[in-house]
C-alpha cells in the first residue's frame, strides 16, 4: 500500500463513504477519518474500514488535560487505527499522558498507532497566528518550537504544512514524521486552507506523506484526480 497520500474521508455517513469508495474498486488506502464522521458513526467506521484492508489516520486532535486525553487515547489504542494525533499547543505533558494511553491500550502483540501532534493548522495564516493567538513570532518558528516539543515528548511526528516541513526534518530528523494537508493542484481552489502547495513541491520540501480531501472527494471523477495527485507526489524528489 502506498503510505504517501492520506484520503480524508470528510462524509457525513458510512454510506456516503462507501458509495465514494466504490469507485476505488480493490484498491487498499491510507485514508482519514475525522470528527465530522466519527462523531457520526463512531468506532464501526473504523472496523468497517478495516475490514475492507484499508490504513486509518484517525484525526481528532485530542486537546485536553493530561488525565482526559490518556483515557480517550487508551479507548482509541483499542480500535485497531494505524495513527492518531492531538494538538501540540495542549503540552508536552499532555502528549506524553496520550503517549501512555495508547501503550496502554493497545491489544497485547499488536503495534501502538503511532501519534502525531498538530502544529499549526493549515488554515491559519500568519497574520491570523499572530493576532488571534497572540503568538508574535514568525510561523515557521512557531512551528518549529511545538515540532521539537512533539519530540521530546516522545511522539512520532507533526502535521505541519509544505513551508515548515524541510526545516523539520534538518531540525528532527528524517524518521520524524511530517504529515501535510493544504494540499492542492495548480489549478484548485484552495477554499479554506492558508499554507498550501502541490503534492510536488510539499514532496521536494520534505513532507513524509500528503493529506488531500475536497479536491479527490468533491471531484467529478474522484478516481481520475487521487491518480494526478499521486503522479504529481511521485514525479517530485525528496
Ligand atoms: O492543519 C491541518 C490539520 C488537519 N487538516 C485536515 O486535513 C484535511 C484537509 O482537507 P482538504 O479538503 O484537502 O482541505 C481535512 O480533513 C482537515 O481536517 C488540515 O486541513 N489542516
Amino acid at each position: 500500500m502506498d503510505k504517501s497520500l492520506i484520503l480524508a474521508l470528510d462524509f457525513t455517513d458510512k454510506k456516503e463513504v462507501f458509495q465514494f469508495l466504490n469507485r476505488f474498486e480493490d484498491e487498499k488506502l491510507f485514508v482519514k477519518v475525522g470528527m465530522e464522521l466519527f462523531y457520526q458513526e463512531g468506532p464501526s467506521i473504523i472496523y468497517d474500514l478495516k475490514e475492507k484492508g484499508h490504513d486509518i489516520f484517525l484525526d481528532l486532535k485530542l486537546h485536553d488535560i493530561p488525565n482526559t486525553v490518556k483515557g480517550a487515547m487508551k479507548g482509541l489504542a483499542r480500535l485497531g487505527c494505524d495513527l492518531v494525533n492531538v494538538h501540540a499547543a495542549g503540552g508536552k505533558e499532555m502528549m506524553e499522558a496520550a503517549l501512555e494511553g495508547l501503550e496502554a491500550g493497545t491489544p497485547a502483540g499488536k503495534n501502538r498507532p503511532s501519534c502525531i501532534a498538530v502544529t499549526q493548522l493549515t488554515s491559519t495564516s500568519e497574520e491570523q497566528m499572530q493576532e488571534e493567538q497572540l503568538i508574535r513570532v514568525p510561523m515557521e518558528e512557531s512551528v518549529l518550537h511545538y515540532a521539537a516539543l512533539t519530540k521530546k515528548a516522545g511522539l512520532d511526528g507533526v502535521v505541519c504544512s509544505t513551508f515548515e516541513a524541510k526545516s523539520i526534518r534538518q531540525l528532527l530528523g528524517y524518521s520524524f514524521l511530517s504529515v501535510v494537508p493544504g494540499i492542492r493542484l495548480q489549478l484548485d481552489d484552495i477554499q479554506d486552507q492558508k499554507r498550501v502547495a502541490t503534492p510536488a513541491y510539499a514532496k521536494s520540501e520534505g513532507a513524509s506523506a500528503i493529506v488531500v480531501g475536497r479536491p479527490i472527494t468533491k471531484s467529478s471523477n474522484p478516481l481520475e484526480k487521487y491518480i494526478e495527485f499521486k503522479q504529481s507526489w511521485e514525479g517530485a524528489h525528496q
